[in-house]
């Protein structure tokens, strides 16, 4: 079958809009090619990363690529796109590839990477054995975001990790392909709700759980954000998704936390993060610790004791 990549070279803080709407379009599949988490590739990798497959981009721009198919529909999604990036500081090319080439040019890239101190990643297609004390989170992406290299995704693993969510309850919020709903199960949480808004992450968060022996703990359901949420008030809630979504979320994870709870927060660009911090003092949470890697930052809250609804 015959494919029209359309790849929009666009500054950072526009990859995640620049995403969704080739997600509301109907894009059979979204790729996002960021130079900040290349260069650290290149700059930072080891032998085991993917650094030695990767070049360094030509631009500081991102490039996010969707792919349509070529069927009755693509002219009424090319029409619909160009009206919905008219106003955008991007521009965009097209070329036709087929299947093959798309849904698994990405794959050569992925190999297992280390992420904060003991966590490694494995592709499920990859060989890796484990050394002693190491957690490895073995996974397929599949379509969804999430296979551990993003920014976003390196830092909450890393804080995941660091807050050792041993026994804990847990909410997910835009899990992706599940992979820190995963990562808390086998750092020790016993009940995680991992949810997200589109369907193709949350069976791939389920198939995701299953590979990694965590299905028992996990629960991936469709939903927006914490709405209907039937677990209970949480040890912790992580949200990597934007910086729009996590002040829209503050005033709900407030009161989803138990007091003494945590609340991770990533996927906030640089420049939105003070307008993050304002919304999350407002909804009576404390501010703990933050990571900034390249544009992005990560931030931990915790709930004090009542919260402002
Ligand atoms: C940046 S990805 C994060 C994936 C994964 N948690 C990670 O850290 O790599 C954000 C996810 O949030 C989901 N999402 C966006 N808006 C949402 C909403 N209102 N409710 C639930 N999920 C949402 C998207 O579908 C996407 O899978």
């Amino acid at each position: 079958m015959k494919w029209l990549e359309i790849a929009v070279t666009a500054p950072a803080e526009l990859v995640e809009a620049v995403a969704n709407i080739f997600n509301e379009i109907g894009s059979g599949g979204v790729v996002i090619e960021d130079p900040a988490l290349i260069i650290d590739l290149v700059t930072n990798g080891t032998a085991e990363t993917v650094a030695p497959a990767l070049k360094l981009p030509q631009s500081g721009q991102s490039v996010v690529k969707g792919y349509f198919c070529c069927d009755c529909a693509l002219a009424d999604r090319l029409e619909r796109l160009s009206h919905r990036l008219t106003d955008l500081p991007v521009f965009w090319q097209t070329r036709e590839v087929r299947e093959q080439d798309w849904a698994t040019a990405w794959q050569k890239y992925y190999k297992p990477v280390r992420v904060g101190k003991n966590i490694v990643i494995k592709p499920s297609w990859e060989d890796y054995t484990a050394r002693a004390g190491e957690t490895v989170i073995e996974l397929d992406p599949g379509m969804a975001f999430g296979c551990g290299t993003h920014a976003t995704t390196a830092m909450c693993l890393t804080l995941l990790e660091e807050l050792a969510p041993v026994h804990a309850v847990v909410y997910d919020v835009g899990t992706g392909s599940g992979i820190l709903s995963v990562a808390a199960a086998l750092l020790g949480a016993r009940q995680v709700t991992a949810v997200d808004i589109d369907e193709l992450a949350v069976r791939a968060a389920r198939e995701n759980a299953e590979r990694n022996g965590v299905a028992d703990r996990v629960t991936a359901v469709q939903g927006n954000l914490l709405d209907n949420l039937a677990g209970g008030q949480a040890d912790l809630v992580v949200a990597n998704i934007i910086a729009d979504v996590i002040i829209r979320l503050a005033p709900d994870a407030a009161a989803a936390l138990k007091p003494g709870g945590r609340l991770v927060a990533s996927g906030i660009i640089k420049d939105r993060a003070e307008e993050v911090r304002r919304a999350l003092d407002d909804a009576g949470l404390e501010p703990l610790k933050e990571l900034t890697k390249g544009e992005w930052v990560a931030m931990v809250y915790r709930r004090v004791s009542a919260v402002k609804r």
